[in-house]
């Protein structure tokens, strides 16, 4: 057997009790930490929450040898854990499949994730997001223009876009750095971005949210990471309140729809 569980946004307590019941039944545990991160728990917090002790997985675990994974689940109780909600922005369908293949019985725990979070936090309606994207850190040369188009064709169609902000090791990418990169993106692309919404520590006691220009949020301190970047299409009357309410919007020279 093998369960797919989410850990939730924050910290080793946004589990569900359903989870955690599961975890602590499992004869092995797994943990890939590549897609996503509880930035409130280190790795001894949640071994000690579950009384078992975690086998840490990365990106090429996962996808390119996973036997070690389905092999634990075809002779007893696996689980494999991911913060958020374990099928949300991952790869792991794939794994999923797999297990299948193999005639392994397999069960999803669902759990917060940030792509719902974002809706709570800046007030953008769930059904106006389009294709979300990811950022990258360029590399040397390679600085992919994929998010702006994602963006620009969002946008054209009056839709928000999700941007997921790259993680490598433990360099996590902040939003003004998102958009230090994505405005030069756009200045190649000749695309104009009036309005990003900023949000960090989703599922924390202290996320922050800021909604404005890249000028405004390229010098706006959102503290330590997870971070992630919206970019709004033309607000609705009620989307436009909540940000100046709960993202510190200025009244200003952005489209209202
Ligand atoms: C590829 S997505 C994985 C989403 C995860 N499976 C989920 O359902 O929440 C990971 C990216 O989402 C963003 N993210 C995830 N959790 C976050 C949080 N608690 N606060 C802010 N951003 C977050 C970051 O940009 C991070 O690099």
């Amino acid at each position: 057997m093998l369960t797919f569980i989410g850990l939730g946004l924050f910290d080793e307590t946004d589990i569900s009790l359903k989870g955690l019941s599961i975890i602590r039944e499992a004869d092995a545990v797994f943990l890939e930490t590549y897609t996503s991160r509880l930035m409130g728990a280190d790795i001894p917090a949640l071994e000690s929450l579950y009384g078992k002790p975690l086998r840490l997985l990365s990106r090429e675990d996962v996808e390119q040898h996973p036997d070690p994974i389905l092999d634990a689940a075809e002779i007893g109780s696996a689980v494999f854990l991911t913060a958020g909600d374990t099928m949300v922005s991952t790869t792991h369908a794939d794994l999923r499949i797999r297990a299948s293949e193999r005639g392994i019985r397999t069960e999803i725990v669902h759990a917060a994730s940030i792509a719902s979070a974002v809706c709570g936090l800046s007030g953008l309606q769930n059904y106006r997001f389009g294709k979300s994207c990811s950022l990258p850190y360029p590399e040397a040369r390679w600085m992919p223009t994929t998010p702006v188009e994602v963006i620009a064709a969002n946008l054209s169609q009056n839709l928000h876009t999700l941007v997921y902000l790259d993680i490598q090791n433990e360099r996590y990418m902040r939003v003004p750095e998102a958009i230090w990169i994505i405005e030069e993106i756009c200045l190649k692309l000749d695309v104009t971005i009036p309005l990003y919404v900023g949000i960090a520590r989703a599922g924390s006691k202290n996320p922050i949210v800021y909604a404005g220009s890249a000028d405004d949020l390229k010098f706006v301190d959102f503290g330590p990471p997870l971070h992630i970047l919206i970019v709004p299409a033309a607000l609705h009357m009620m989307e436009r309140e909540y940000l100046e309410r709960f993202a510190n919007l200025t009244p200003g020279n952005y489209p209202i729809s």
